[in-house]
């Protein structure tokens, strides 16, 4: 239930059940959430679009920079790769050159196999150059060893590297393998030596140790990042060097290490989607030209980005700052722009509290504010009209235009209590047209009406505008007369109106002779409406039991009829006074 003078308790309507309470009358609250206020809507859009502008642009620009900087660090490490690359290539193909330089020493010096051990001997560089060097005959015999002659006599004919170089005649690199003799991961380089009639009498087999710290520090110096590592790769797969040592010799599927699987799909490239070891990472990748190895580096995406994190940081705290002042911006832009509708609001109340009228809206904008002005004001007008019609027709007696009774009941009392106070007396006329039941009767109802009309008009007329004309009902009139001064002046009106209905009544082609009775009463002591009332009706009894067409003067407390004054009407039209 609503409470007295408000809105029902906790709010749980929405608009529509506002304007729902409103039709009934409800009284519904001026002030609305600012939630649901139109400033937090546009602001919020506005802050809202500028967020989702600055995070879309930030966002784009930032995938953009981020997709360049791959680039970027994948053509350094390429290029990176391409100067460890050469090094490498240079690095073995100096190990062949200094075997290939003994072989064409011992060409020169027309050597046989068994001048090899010697031979070796006398090149001291070559233990820097290889772990071991040793001569192999042309069947695969060892004849010589620059280290470790007593190790077991191993024989080589059917290893790939050594007939390859007995088949080409020339060095060749095989591919990486454990050592028979060290039990070592290694890569060897064979060089034939052949004597003047060029059969090939001894080969020669160096061996670079892929484990020696050697090797691989030299490998690690090839880095240019401390962030990631680098891995060398036989053209079948086979690791040659990674920092997981037991992968080298091995020979992991592509699936098991996309890394090394990547790094053998092209001569020479870069991919970033690559799941190293569950790291997104960069692999970038470069084949050698001598040796058939790869050299590749992987590099964890995530340290590769590590500076754009604080780029992404301060990007979203631009966002949000951004996004702050669009909402500040908007809320105060919204505020400035809807001044006018509170104004109107503000108007609107204000003729609704009854403080102001219609005119108080401000039509002369030239914006939307105008047209919503300019509309309130012609529905407010047009409402008005309405009301005031309604008001009109509820206070006006539909056949003769006078007050009705509702409105005399209403006046009768306020013109009384106004007498009090200036200490003036009021007369009410009580008025009843004579023997109007026969005009009915004799000429018909719309005569009668017409009678009734012209009755109202001559009262009017015969009275001031400043006195109140009523038809109370049927032909019953009532006259009320304010700042009356005395009972003789209540003789005067009285003599006026009869005066007035004298003349005969043309209706259609009808002159009827029509009268009136009237009961005057004036104010006394202790008058109410309904005294005056009662007193009025007093004396139009006594007119009309005198005989009609007449009028008699009460005063009010002093309910003894004095006098009767009646005229009637002879057949030539001539008045007689009848005391
Ligand atoms: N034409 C018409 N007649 C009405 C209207 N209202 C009431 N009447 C009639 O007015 C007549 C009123 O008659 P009364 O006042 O009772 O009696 P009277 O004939 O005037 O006689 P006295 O008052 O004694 O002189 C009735 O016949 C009603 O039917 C109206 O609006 N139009």
């Amino acid at each position: 239930m609503p409470r007295a003078g408000g809105f029902p308790g906790p709010i749980p309507c929405r608009i529509t059940d506002l304007c729902v309470l409103a039709r009934q009358g409800v009284p519904v609250p001026s002030a609305i959430s600012p939630f649901a206020s139109v400033k937090f809507k546009v602001s919020a859009l506005v802050a809202s679009m500028v967020l989702i502008a600055a995070i879309g642009v930030c966002g784009i620009s930032l995938l953009i920079a981020e997709s360049q900087i791959q680039r970027m660090i994948a053509r350094q490490e390429i290029s990176a790769l391409s100067g460890a690359a050469a090094y490498l290539d240079n690095d073995v193909r100096a190990k062949q050159q200094v075997l290939r330089s003994i072989a064409e020493e011992a060409l020169s010096r027309n050597l046989g196999a068994r001048d090899v051990q010697a031979l070796l001997e006398s090149h001291p560089g070559l233990r820097d150059e290889f772990v071991n060097v040793a001569g192999f005959d042309a069947r695969g015999d060892r004849v010589a060893s620059l280290k470790n002659r007593r190790d077991k006599i191993i024989n080589v004919s059917a290893r790939p590297y050594f007939q390859e170089a007995l088949r080409t005649r020339d060095s060749v690199i095989s591919a990486p393998f454990r050592s028979a003799l060290s039990g070592q991961p290694v890569v060897s380089v064979a060089q034939p030596l052949s004597d003047a009639r060029g059969r090939i009498h001894t080969v020669l087999v160096g061996g670079i140790d892929l484990l020696r710290p050697g090797f691989a520090a030299q490998v690690e110096a090839l880095r240019t990042r401390e962030q990631g590592y680098l891995f060398i790769l036989a053209n079948d797969g086979t690791v040659i060097h990674h920092p997981r040592k037991e992968l080298i010799l091995t020979r992991p599927s592509a699936d098991e290490m996309p890394a090394i699987g990547a790094a053998l799909a092209d001569e020479e490239g870069w991919r970033a989607d690559i799941l190293d070891g569950k790291e997104p990472s960069l692999v970038a990748w470069k084949r050698l030209r001598h040796a058939d190895w790869t050299v590749a580096v992987s590099y964890p995406l995530r340290d590769a980005f590590a500076p754009m994190a604080s780029v992404w940081f301060n990007a979203l705290g631009a966002a949000g700052l951004f996004t702050a002042l669009a909402g500040i911006f908007g809320w105060g832009l919204v505020k400035v722009m809807l001044e006018p509708l509170g104004e109107l609001q503000r108007v609107v109340e204000s003729i609704d509290a009854g403080a102001t009228d219609i005119s108080a809206f401000n039509v002369d904008h030239a914006d939307e504010f105008g047209l919503l002005s300019r509309a309130l004001y012609r529905l407010s007008r047009s409402r008005k009209e309405a009301a005031d019609e309604l008001r009109r027709l509820a206070t006006t007696d539909v056949l003769t235009g006078t007050h009705n009774r509702r409105m005399f009941d209403q006046f009768l009392p306020a013109a009384l209590a106004r007498a009090r106070r200036s200490n003036e007396s009021v007369a009410v006329a009580f008025l009843d047209v004579d023997r109007f039941k026969s005009i009915n009767d004799s000429y018909g109802h719309a005569v009668g009406d017409a009678v009734l009309v012209e009755f109202a008009r001559r009262l009017q007329g015969a009275v001031r505008c400043s006195d109140t004309v009523a038809r109370l009902a049927g032909d019953e009139f009532v006259v009320v007369f304010e700042q009356v001064r005395g009972p003789a002046e209540a003789h005067q009106l009285g003599e006026k109106i009869l005066a007035a209905m004298r003349a005969p009544f043309l209706v259609g082609d009808a002159a009827l002779p029509v009268t009136a009775s009237v009961g005057i009463a004036i104010t006394g002591t202790h008058t109410n409406a309904e005294v005056i009332m009662q007193s009025a009706d007093y004396a139009l009894y006594g007119v009309k039991a005198a005989g009609r067409n007449g009028y008699a003067v009460n005063v009010v407390g002093a309910e003894k009829l004095a006098s009767v004054h009646a005229m009637a009407r002879h057949e030539g039209g001539e008045l007689a006074r009848m005391g």
